[in-house]
């Protein structure tokens, strides 16, 4: 049994003015213990899989298929509440997502110490590299790297058994990244599902961080498995992620700057 599992998940969504099947029979698991990272061009459906595994699929959205946690199918919004209340834990793309605007970060993440009794404040801002001199500032007073860091103390905090992290790092220098990356190791480390997304596939092959990634494409899942199988896919989609700059396009730029 997975600790997170998307069963031929189909998500329609039809906002009034346009309709889109954005994600189309998704199969995925999030296994306990390893770091899952998804990846894919802009626009692919990685979000929506946050948010499908999360409960937080947009109210205009109309799915089929099946989400599982630890094994039992979710229904219904009521089950979905319990489990965010602590099973599972989401750091949205935009980290001030995760915030109300008008009470400070300190103060709400002091709530949610008080909430789940596990980790202090103190500890959970360390680990998330969040900076505690900026803990009195309201979440838009934020950089986008600090209210980010933030948001992972904030998913941290009660100790949730599926971590799902968006674009953890896309905002932070690379000495930062590796550390926030080595904290969702951490984590996963010991015992936690964590699924990942992110671009960085440079860092992600540097580190050897995570153990499986999977690849999406146009709303489907495409490619999935450990990294050095992924690496040698004879998959032009999934190559590209592994050497962006193509050789015709290394040529272009050598030409460009000659
Ligand atoms: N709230 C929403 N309502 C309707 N459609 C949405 C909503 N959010 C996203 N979409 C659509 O769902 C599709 C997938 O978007 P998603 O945000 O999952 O992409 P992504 O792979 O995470 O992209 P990126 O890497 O740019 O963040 C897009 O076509 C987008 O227009």
């Amino acid at each position: 049994m997975h600790t997170a599992e998307l069963s031929d998940l189909t998500v329609h969504v039809d906002t009034g003015r346009w309709s889109e099947t954005v994600l189309d029979s998704v199969n995925l698991v999030v296994p306990a213990g390893r770091i899952t990272a998804l990846l894919g061009e802009s626009g692919c459906g990685k979000s929506m899989v946050a948010a499908a595994l999360t409960g937080q699929l947009p109210p205009a959205a109309r799915s089929t298929g099946d989400v599982r946690i630890n094994g039992a199918v979710v229904r219904d919004q009521r089950q979905w509440r319990k489990l965010r209340a602590g099973t599972i834990g989401l750091v949205p793309q935009s980290g001030v997502a995760a915030f109300a605007a008008e009470r400070t970060v300190g103060a709400q993440l002091r709530e949610l110490q008080r909430l789940h009794r596990g980790r202090s404040v103190e500890d959970a801002c360390e680990a998330a590299l969040y900076p505690s001199e900026v803990l009195d500032l309201h979440p838009h007073q934020h950089s986008s790297g600090q209210i980010q860091r933030a948001a992972l103390a904030a998913a941290l905090l009660p100790g949730p058994e599926l971590l799902v992290v968006d674009e953890p790092s896309a905002s932070l220098d690379t000495a930062t990244a590796h550390r926030v990356w080595a904290t969702l190791r951490a984590y996963a480390d010991t015992g936690a599902a964590v699924l990942a997304i992110t671009h960085d596939v440079a860092l992600l092959t540097e580190t050897g961080v995570a153990e499986l990634m999977v690849f999406m494409r146009d709303g489907r899942t495409i490619a999935a498995g450990p990294p050095a199988e992924m690496h040698a896919l004879e998959v032009p989609y999934v190559q590209g992620f592994f050497h962006p700059l193509g050789q015709s396009c290394r040529s272009c730029v050598a030409r460009t700057m000659a």
